[in-house]
């Protein structure tokens, strides 16, 4: 996939038009392009069911950590190389990124046109570029750096991947044992 997936404003420049972008995963859902920087999001193209397997998580590459990686074990992070890469964060998430099973799930029922959104410290534990959340969920967590800065208890409400249970688990009992 082409490396203008690194910010979405080369998207357009490169491509000259806005018309020439190609969803990677037409019908399942599409970048909406907005101003700014980091400000574009991924949005369903049709309803999808709670539980149900929007995508296979396909053609990653291993890369270092950088805001666009995904952590999928302790000590490895891939690039999406695909639209997925317009997931923003919610505190409050629509999907579940489960990089165990490597698949997008929908985390609740979901509407064409919806925002799609994972928690990302469901596979981030220390995150390269931490943000202050714009998610405005009840139960925001504000500063999104990572699980390891967030307590057991509010990672308990979220599906998170094996390698953030066994860091948290080394963390808890590192700090049990002081
Ligand atoms: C991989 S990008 C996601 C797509 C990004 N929105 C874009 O337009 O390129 C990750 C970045 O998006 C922004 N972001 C994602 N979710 C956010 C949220 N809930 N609150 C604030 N910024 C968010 C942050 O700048 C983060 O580093």
């Amino acid at each position: 996939m082409p490396s203008t997936y690194e910010k979405q404003d080369t998207i357009v420049d490169v491509a000259g038009t806005k018309e020439a972008y190609k969803p990677s995963h037409p019908g399942l859902f599409e970048v909406f392009y907005a101003e700014g920087s980091f400000n574009s999001q991924l949005v369903a193209s049709q309803d999808f069911k709670q539980g149900q397997i929007i995508c296979k998580i396909e053609g990653t590459e291993p890369g270092p950590k950088r805001y666009s990686s995904v952590q999928v074990s302790k000590d490895s992070h891939i690039e999406l190389n695909s639209d997925l890469v317009f997931l923003n964060h919610s505190c409050d998430p629509s999907v579940t990124l489960d990089t165990d099973e490597m698949k997008l799930i929908a985390a609740k029922d979901i509407k064409k046109g919806d925002a799609l959104t994972f928690f990302y410290p469901s596979s981030e534990w220390e995150m390269d570029q931490p943000f202050p959340c714009w998610c405005g969920s009840t139960k925001c967590c504000k500063s999104i750096q990572g699980a390891k800065f967030l307590s057991t208890k509010v990672i308990d409400q979220y599906y998170v991947a094996s390698h953030i249970r066994e860091l948290l688990k080394e963390r808890d009992e590192a700090q049990d044992s002081k």
